[in-house]
């Protein structure tokens, strides 16, 4: 069980972590997803004692990571897996942090049959692939055989057989009755791996639900239109207060996308209006869609020319 109680973390005028409180609980793969410079990195150094909270407190199995006895024992970690030696065989690495941490060297080998890197043992790390790296990075996280796992992007720039094996990997070890908390702004991924979310926008809380009702959240009250009078119903959505953004179908017709309306409301407004509509439809909101609904407010650095919402970009999809 991980608790973050009122976490709050200042780097100067930058609030980067601000007032968090959530707790991730065992047995489950709990994502925590955010868009650039959210704060997920910054909370996770927090929880690993490695960053200092200007607030608020963060637990481990009841106890901040500094108080722990046996750190490795109770919380395994990837933060960078890179940050390994290039020179060092993979056992080498693992041997050496097994040592320093009073782990019996025994273990070096379990390790690394866990994670399929048995026959590269004796290879130097400087030579592994990216997906190698993060096997032995996940090697050394279970070193001590931890009952809690924090992993910061653990499947960034994987191939799909690499993701596919994380999810897997981290899967299992939830089954196991382990607490497992991964950060990832792959939420396609995230989809498939997590139970449940922990979502953060500018250091702030958004959601801290199961993945099914987080999608549900901004799902069904996503509405197209297309009419060829846009200007007229962009109008009567306007003088009605309605939420909308203009954008293109999959097949580059004009489309108005209605949020937090359903088609009735959309149908009869546009009769009390007089405006004939070619298509009324309710939108499937993805959790991608779901989580630039809810986020779109915290995204830190916006590319020019995209959209306020996830309604445009949700639109090129069109109905996949
Ligand atoms: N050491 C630091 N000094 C000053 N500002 C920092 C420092 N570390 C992080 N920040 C700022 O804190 C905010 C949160 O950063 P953080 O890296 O935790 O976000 P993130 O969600 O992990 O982002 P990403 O997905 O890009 O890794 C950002 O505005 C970042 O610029």
């Amino acid at each position: 069980m991980i608790e973050v109680r009122g976490l709050t973390k200042q780097y100067g005028p930058v609030t980067a972590v601000d007032d968090l409180t959530f707790s991730v609980k065992p047995g489950v793969v709990t994502g925590f997803l955010g868009p650039n410079g959210a704060g997920k990195s910054t909370t996770m150094r927090m929880i690993l004692g490695l960053d200092r909270p200007t607030s608020g407190e963060a637990l481990i199995g009841g106890s901040s990571y500094k108080k722990l006895r046996k750190p490795l024992e109770t919380v395994g970690a990837l933060l960078d897996a890179k940050a390994v030696h290039p020179n060092r065989s993979a056992y080498n690495h693992l041997k050496w942090v097994a040592q320093t941490n009073g782990i019996p060297t025994s273990r070096v080998k379990e390790v690394l049959t866990m994670v399929g890197l048995q026959d590269v043992a004796r290879k130097k790390v400087g030579g592994f692939s990216l997906g190698m790296g993060q096997r032995l990075g996940l090697a050394t996280a279970m070193l001590g055989d931890p009952e809690v796992l924090l992993l910061d992007e653990p499947v960034n720039g994987l191939d799909p057989e690499g993701i596919r094996w994380v999810r897997t990997f981290l899967q299992a070890l939830a089954a196991e009755g382990r607490t497992v908390l991964v950060s990832s702004h792959l939420l396609s991924e995230m989809a498939l791996m997590a139970d449940d979310l922990i979502v953060i926008g500018r250091g702030k809380l958004i959601a801290a639900t199961s993945t099914a009702e987080f999608t549900q959240m901004a799902a069904g009250s996503l509405t197209r239109v297309r009419t060829d009078n846009i200007e007229e119903m962009s109008a009567a959505l306007d003088s009605e207060g309605v939420e909308y953004s203009l954008g293109q179908d999959a097949r580059g017709r004009d489309s108005i996308l209605i949020t937090g309306n359903d088609t009735d409301f959309i149908g009869k407004l546009a009769y009390t209006y007089g405006i004939p509509l070619s298509e009324l439809t309710e939108q499937e909101t993805s959790l991608e869609d779901a989580f630039m609904a809810l986020t779109s407010d915290s995204v830190e650095y916006r590319a020019p020319g995209t959209t306020e919402t996830s309604t445009q970009p949700a639109a090129d999809k069109g109905d996949a």
